[in-house]
């Protein structure tokens, strides 16, 4: 089969810059495509030299259109407003969307569920084989243990993340909540501030720091009495999300319209 052809949107972000590395570096794609929004820094230069490699012979654009055209499928770490709009154009061109980007409002999760109806969506929270794998044992981990056991999940980025709780929490959220066969939006807790009172029983608390240059670390307490349990990941590099998103977007090449997860690319479903 010839190579599938990808588009990095987002192309001068952190995680543009490295997924642009990342297909550099993986047998069976192509970088094809390179897309940042109007009026960036980065357009027309060329993708390869803005990922710290030799050229690629791609240069960034805004016009996504005629890109999408000649790919197979787009890696989109972007931001929400931006993923909804590139998902109606990967829709149309019937090509893979692999959605990385996080913060995304109950409306939009809608308006991605629509979109993929007619196109192939693999999106989630964290692209890496780690978290997935986390999220897998924190399912378990909320089914074996009574409610005796409060569930706090701790996350820690880097300064110049915007959304709260990540993408990634929330993932380990809605695995415990599955696990202990709640509804997440019910039983969470993502602000305490002031006199808050007694934890509530069966609560799934959130707490978040901010600071530096962090990856991403997450951890799921599970706190009983007298003993605590902890499942963690630490993510020591962005490679490890962007390898997860070329996998993904291979397993989805030629797959039937519709919404998958990263669970599913990993068989962890
Ligand atoms: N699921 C996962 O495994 C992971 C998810 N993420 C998520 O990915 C997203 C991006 O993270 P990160 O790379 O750190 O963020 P950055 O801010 O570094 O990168 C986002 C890039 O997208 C660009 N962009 C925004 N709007 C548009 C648009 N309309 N058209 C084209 N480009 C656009 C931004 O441009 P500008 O700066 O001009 O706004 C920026 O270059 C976040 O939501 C983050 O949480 C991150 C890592 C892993
Ligand atoms: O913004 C980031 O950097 C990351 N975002 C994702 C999230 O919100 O969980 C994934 C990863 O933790 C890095």
């Amino acid at each position: 089969m010839t190579d599938m052809g990808l588009v990095v949107v987002g192309a001068g972000g952190r995680m543009g810059r490295t997924l642009i590395r990342i297909i550099h570096e993986t047998d069976g794609v192509t970088l094809v495509g390179a897309v940042e929004r109007e009026g960036a820094e980065t357009l027309g230069t060329d993708a390869g030299i803005l990922a710290g490699l030799p050229p690629a012979g791609v240069a960034v654009t805004d016009d996504p259109l005629p890109v999408f055209a000649r790919a197979d499928g787009v890696l989109d770490f972007t931001s929400p407003a931006a993923t909804l709009a590139f998902a109606e154009i990967a829709a149309q061109a019937r090509i893979v969307h692999v959605v990385g980007t996080t913060g995304l409002s109950a409306d939009d999760e809608a308006a991605i569920d629509a979109a993929a109806r007619h196109a192939i969506i693999v999106k989630s929270g964290n692209m890496s084989l780690g978290v997935n794998l986390l999220a897998v044992l924190v399912r378990q981990a909320a089914r074996a243990l009574d409610p005796s056991f409060d569930i706090e999940i701790l996350e820690m980025h880097h300064r110049h993340k915007v959304d709260a709780p990540s993408g990634t929490a929330l993932l380990l959220g809605k695995a415990a909540a599955d696990g202990r066969e709640v509804s997440l939006a019910e039983a969470s807790v993502r602000v305490r501030d002031g006199h808050t009172g007694p934890r509530p029983e069966g609560a799934i608390g959130f707490a978040t720091l901010r600071g530096g240059s962090v990856a991403g670390d997450h951890s799921v307490l599970f706190a009983g009495e007298g003993e605590t349990i902890t499942l963690s990941h630490h993510a020591a590099d962005r490679a490890i999300f962007a390898r997860g998103a070329v996998k993904a977007a291979l397993w989805a090449r030629g797959r039937k319209p519709g919404r998958y997860s990263m669970a599913d690319v990993l068989g962890l479903s």
